[in-house]
């Protein structure tokens, strides 16, 4: 399996180094050059497996010989056994063609831990026998950063560093980047949004002295194998509930489009998806992208679903790689456009897109109401982020049955779900003394030689 970047100006690379590299060395992102499909009896056949079965069978055609079987299958089984539900990926029916895919009984609460706690484990096992070290470092609008940090704390072989926009993360995402106490884990808090800390993250690996010299990695969803091992749960979920003899479609509630992305994979593999719902809050660049053509961030509003505070969404370039069938000459162009402000998608390529993804967006009114109104009709306490994807897949009624991902625990945005409900949802007991932990951080400005300089000082070497 090889993979080649989205501006098709980095060398090709195998699994292994793919994940490993992170961002490719041209700014683009590492996608597989073709997509392996399966054939709908080993679809059939993965209803009622155990998560880690459905894991195994879904990854292992673009792993190549990064790992034996023995290995890869010994990865992700101490990925999940750490999970707090023994189906990893649980599906609760929320009305009678309406599910929720609980993607949040991870460590940190949040669906990243289903890839990062992979990923942990596979630098691992690379770095072990490469005998490197490196510096992973990630932007985060609150998930991936803990969930990172979760996954290596305490490796000898790996700093973790990850950015922060000040301010707008919840208190919980926040102590959970803070209050770690080894000494591979670094909390940056930067001054801006997330977009600046992922644009501080994309400039450092594109830095490519300083990238050698600290030896960069990525665990954002420019990373592969983050949007790899999100794609398992598409296929979990829908053969759960009939597929392939029966379509299903999905809403996402969507940031860096990394979420959304794995089900067009899963797609591309043979999973009959039907509609692909990218759900947006306030912040609705991608409805507003698929609904009219045009690209251009307008700078991010805070909201109460604060992970999805995001404007320049880097999967989004995965997407229109696929739309503009694998022309790297005009990905490059639109990249460019990007950074001048913005671009129009051409007509055939939205009509490509829109073939894949429908979209909507929740207003911080609809969400308030999404929850509460949830809480007083099923019993489900949801996260602001689930309940965006929850108003979004009310509004578009099907007969196939939806699925709409739950991105995280509510318990991580107390202050929005209380406003909300009235409820304030309690962290689990092993977290509870999350707000009796000291915290460390160091705050920066939105300026790359002090993130380098910082990284230089701090890391271990
Ligand atoms: C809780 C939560 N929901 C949704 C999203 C959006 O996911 P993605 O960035 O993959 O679109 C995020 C951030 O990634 C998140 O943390
Ligand atoms: N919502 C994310 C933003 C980063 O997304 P990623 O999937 O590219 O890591 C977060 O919570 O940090």
């Amino acid at each position: 399996m090889r993979y080649v970047s989205t501006r098709g100006e980095a060398p090709e690379l195998g699994f292994e180094d793919a994940m490993m590299t992170g961002l490719a060395r041209d700014g683009g992102l590492y996608v597989p050059a073709e997509v392996p499909a399966l054939p709908p009896g080993e679809i059939a056949a993965l209803a009622g497996r155990p998560y880690e079965d459905v894991a195994f069978c879904v990854m292992r055609p673009f792993v190549g010989d990064a790992f034996d079987d023995a290995t890869f299958r010994r990865l992700i089984d101490a990925a999940y056994a750490g999970f707090g539900h023994p189906a990893r990926a649980p599906l609760r029916q929320l009305a009678p063609n309406h599910f929720l895919l609980e993607l949040f009984h991870g460590p940190t609460l949040a669906f990243k831990d289903f890839a990062m706690q992979l990923i942990g484990g596979m630098f691992a096992e690379v770095l072990g026998r490469r005998g490197d070290r490196l510096c992973v470092i990630g932007a985060t609008s609150g998930d991936t950063g803990s969930a990172a940090i979760e996954a290596f704390r305490g490796n000898p072989a790996v700093d973790v560093f990850v950015l922060y926009p000040h301010g707008r993360v919840s208190e919980v995402q926040r102590r959970q980047m803070t209050t770690p106490g080894e000494t591979n884990v670094h909390a940056i808090a930067v001054d801006g949004d997330f977009d600046t800390c992922q644009a501080l993250v994309k400039a450092a690996f594109n830095d490519h002295g300083f990238r050698d010299e600290v030896a960069l990695a990525g665990v954002n969803s420019i990373n592969w194998g983050r949007v790899l091992a999100q794609v398992v749960y598409y296929f979990a979920a829908a053969t759960a509930l009939g597929a392939p003899g029966r379509t299903v479609d999905f809403t996402v509630p969507t940031g860096n489009f990394g979420d959304v992305f794995a089900g067009h994979v899963a797609k591309r593999m043979g999973l009959p998806v039907g509609r692909l719902i990218v759900a947006t809050n306030r912040n609705d660049i991608l409805h507003r992208a698929l609904t009219t053509g045009e690209y251009r961030p307008d700078g991010v509003a805070p909201t109460i679903s604060p992970s999805m505070d995001i404007q320049v969404s880097s999967n989004f370039e995965r997407a229109l790689h696929l739309a503009y069938g694998g022309d790297a000459r005009a990905v490059r162009q639109l990249m460019a456009e990007l950074s001048q402000g913005g671009f129009g998608i051409s007509q055939g390529a939205l009509q490509a897109l829109r073939e894949v993804y429908a979209s909507g967006r929740a207003s911080e009114e609809e969400t308030k109401a999404t929850i509460a109104r949830t809480l007083r009709d099923a019993g489900e306490l949801l996260c602001p982020h689930t309940a965006v994807a929850v108003h979004v897949a009310e509004a578009h009624p099907g007969d196939a049955p939806m699925v709409t991902l739950a991105t995280a625990h509510p318990a991580k945005f107390p202050d929005a779900v209380e406003e909300a409900t009235g409820v304030r949802p309690p962290l689990p007991p092993r977290m509870g003394d999350l707000y009796d932990r000291p915290e460390r951080v160091t705050r920066i400005a939105d300026d790359l030689s002090a993130l380098q300089a910082h990284i230089r000082k701090t890391r271990a070497t």
